[in-house]
């Protein structure tokens, strides 16, 4: 559903990114690694559209990034910067009707799905707040309630089963997972603010929508955190893919040496994921 080829972007003299080819399925949860300043962002912000390359192409869904209408976009491809800085006094009900913007529905569909996904990420006690008096974490999954707004379908409704959550629709059932093939959610360091529980039930949450179809990249210095929930990985390193594909094709300890300079230590676990640490 995602292809970039070739893409490269300088600033000045500096090379910010280069040679960077990547396929992401529908339903693929990818997450992008690499050291400080290689480039992770930069990449995730030329497939949000607020970088353009030197070099190369990015398709969405067989078409060039340019090709689509801004509108039909911003239903599939939804961005969670890094750092959620707000300048106005938004009430957090307002930032998750952003989301909404450009659907043709009723207020009241809108309220319903913002209302769900506000239950799912708990933040609906933080309705009537300026999201400026917000804490980091309260703030980062208002931002990432508001990219999920943006993509569900207006008829998702929630569900529990057990000790997890899922969005699924309401009409349509067990075909949930076509649903979200052909969305695309870039998450920069989507858990940086958020505690123990949080960390985890975040990654639940959109491990379940990838099931549903929806493709995700993340970047992410918590290796250990986002490391079971991927189905590839890309080690990003001087703004080079220095290697992509599955976690255990690529998470070995002289990928990692090389990537960070330092050599880590790879625990094995049950789960065939290791746990890495120094
Ligand atoms: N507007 C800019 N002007 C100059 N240099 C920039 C600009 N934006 C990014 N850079 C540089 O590009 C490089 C890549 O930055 P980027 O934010 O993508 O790194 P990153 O891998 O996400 O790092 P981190 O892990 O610290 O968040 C860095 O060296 C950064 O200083």
């Amino acid at each position: 559903m995602l292809n970039l080829y070739n893409i490269a972007l300088n600033h000045g003299e500096n090379t910010l990114l280069e040679g960077v080819n990547i396929q992401l399925d529908a339903g693929s949860f990818c997450t992008i690694i690499g050291e400080n300043g290689c480039g992770k962002s930069t990449l995730l912000r030329c497939i949000a559209g607020l970088h353009a390359p030197l070099t190369g192409a990015i398709m969405l869904n067989e078409r060039t990034l340019g090709d689509w209408q801004v509108k039909s976009l911003a239903k599939v491809r939804a961005f969670v910067n890094q750092h959620n800085q707000v300048q106005f006094a938004f009430l957090t009900e307002e930032i998750l009707q952003l989301g909404r913007i450009n659907q043709t529905e009723t207020l009241a569909q809108s309220t319903a799905l913002i209302c769900q996904v506000a239950e799912q990420l708990s933040i609906a006690h933080l309705f009537g707040r300026d999201v400026r008096t917000l804490s980091g974490g309260e703030r980062q999954r208002v931002f990432i309630a508001k990219a999920l707004v943006q993509l569900l379908p207006a008829t998702s409704i929630e569900t529990t089963e057990g000790a997890s959550t899922h969005v699924q629709n309401k009409r349509h059932g067990d075909g949930a997972k076509k649903r979200l093939d052909g969305k695309l959610l870039l998450l920069d360091e989507p858990t940086s603010a958020l505690d123990f529980r949080f960390q985890k039930a975040m990654m639940d949450v959109i491990k379940t929508l990838c099931q549903q179809g929806l493709s995700v990249m993340c970047v992410s210095h918590d290796i250990n955190l986002v490391l079971p929930y991927a189905s590839e990985v890309i080690l990003l390193a001087n703004g080079r893919c220095l290697a992509q594909g599955r976690v255990a094709d690529v998470i070995t300890a002289t990928n990692l040496q090389q990537c960070f300079g330092v050599m880590p230590k790879l625990i094995p676990q049950p789960d065939g994921v290791p746990y890495i640490t120094h």
